[in-house]
């Protein structure tokens, strides 16, 4: 029996809209903190299938969510081609060597790094409800791309826009292969038990037009018909953040069953923009529910109503933030479900 989540990305509308919430496991619920504390940091926690899985549930067990995350990180695919990965306390990732320094043919790829993250699904799978939709993820090629490239969280992903313009070439050659080694990957999320898939594209919103077209649409259409061709009853769910107007023009040209939207869109706009029926998610800004107050339920409702008769999966504009207090997630969820 699929649940109200994998219905709504099947484009079959619900009475109220099923809801995850990106990044729902994570540093503003204790247990996780706990747990990464005992297990030493967070790639120990990702490549533990027992400790992943259990992280994985935690939000649900909490909160009853209609989905569960996979536990991972979109830079366990850059980790498997080969390249350094650390996450050091209180900073972000590092990666290295990068590839202003490298070529990306000196890396030595180590695929069994994934088999850890499909025990992770088969062990999640197990463990939650069949109405609980299990969500695989992998980040899109140009997100993933400027990681690799600076080595870690740029501002304006800089060093990865230069390299578009001064050696185009060189940057497709990257791109191709994120995009092969993507595909590996959540084709085993898949058969381990993910029933629906969803390609984060961070800063997707940093694009000209026509690098957009080039970096994010085209890169994000070739994971989903290469998808298509070996799951084709698996939804896959864009998140091309800060897309802005070129939210539609992703929607009709990737081939993605579902679009995500960050929190700067207008949810008018978006229903009037995209193509009648095709699903959406998220647009509620996670800063709102750190604040809380009044108007977060009255923003959970104008959310809702916006999207009308279209199939709609409640959930933010991007991640949940660490500062998070627990009760505003309740608050949240007693406006949508009444
Ligand atoms: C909880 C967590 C994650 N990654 C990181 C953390 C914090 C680690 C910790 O300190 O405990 C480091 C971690 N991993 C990354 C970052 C951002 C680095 C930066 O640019 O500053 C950090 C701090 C890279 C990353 N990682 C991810 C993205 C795309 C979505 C987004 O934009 O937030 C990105 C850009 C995806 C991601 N990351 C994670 C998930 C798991 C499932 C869930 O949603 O609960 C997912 C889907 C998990």
């Amino acid at each position: 029996m699929p649940g109200p989540l994998l219905d709504t990305l099947k484009g079959f509308c619900q009475p109220v809209p099923p809801v995850w919430l990106m990044r729902q496991a994570g540093r503003y619920l204790p247990e996780y903190r706990e747990l990464r504390a005992e297990k030493g940091g967070f790639l120990e926690l990702v490549y533990d299938s027992e400790a992943a899985a259990e992280v994985t549930v935690q939000p649900i067990r909490r909160f009853g969510f209609d989905g569960a995350i996979l536990f991972s990180d979109i830079l366990i695919v850059p980790h498997a081609m080969g390249q350094g990965l650390e996450f050091m306390a209180g900073e972000g990732p590092k990666l290295s060597p990068t590839l202003i320094e490298v070529e990306l043919d000196s890396f030595t790829p180590d695929h069994d790094r994934f088999e850890p993250v499909y025990e992770t699904v088969r062990r999640t799978r197990g463990m939650i409800d069949d109405s609980v939709t299990m969500l695989g993820f992998a980040g899109s090629p140009w997100t993933v791309a400027t990681y690799m490239i600076a080595g870690e969280g740029s501002k304006d992903q800089g060093p990865a826009r230069l390299l578009a313009y001064r050696d185009p070439a060189r940057l497709q050659a990257i791109i191709d292969r994120i995009v092969a080694t993507s595909v590996q990957y959540l084709r085993g999320q898949i058969d381990a038990g993910a029933e629906a898939v969803q390609l984060f594209d961070s800063w997707a919103g940093s694009l000209a037009p026509d690098e957009f077209e080039r970096w994010v649409i085209a890169p994000n259409a070739a994971i989903t018909a290469e998808l298509k061709a070996s799951h084709p009853d698996t939804p896959v769910i864009g998140f091309p953040k800060g897309a802005g107007a070129k939210l539609p023009a992703y929607a009709r040209e990737t081939g993605v069953d579902a679009i995500g939207m960050d929190e700067t869109l207008d949810p008018a706009w978006v229903h009037a923009s995209l193509p009648a029926g095709m699903p959406v998610q998220g647009n509620l800004d996670p800063l709102l529910v750190e604040a809380g107050g009044p108007a977060l339920p009255k923003r959970v409702r104008a959310i809702v109503d916006a999207f009308g008769d279209r199939p709609h999966v409640f959930n933010l504009g991007h991640g949940i933030g660490q500062h998070t207090p627990i009760s505003h997630v309740e608050e949240l969820l007693a406006a949508l479900r009444g």
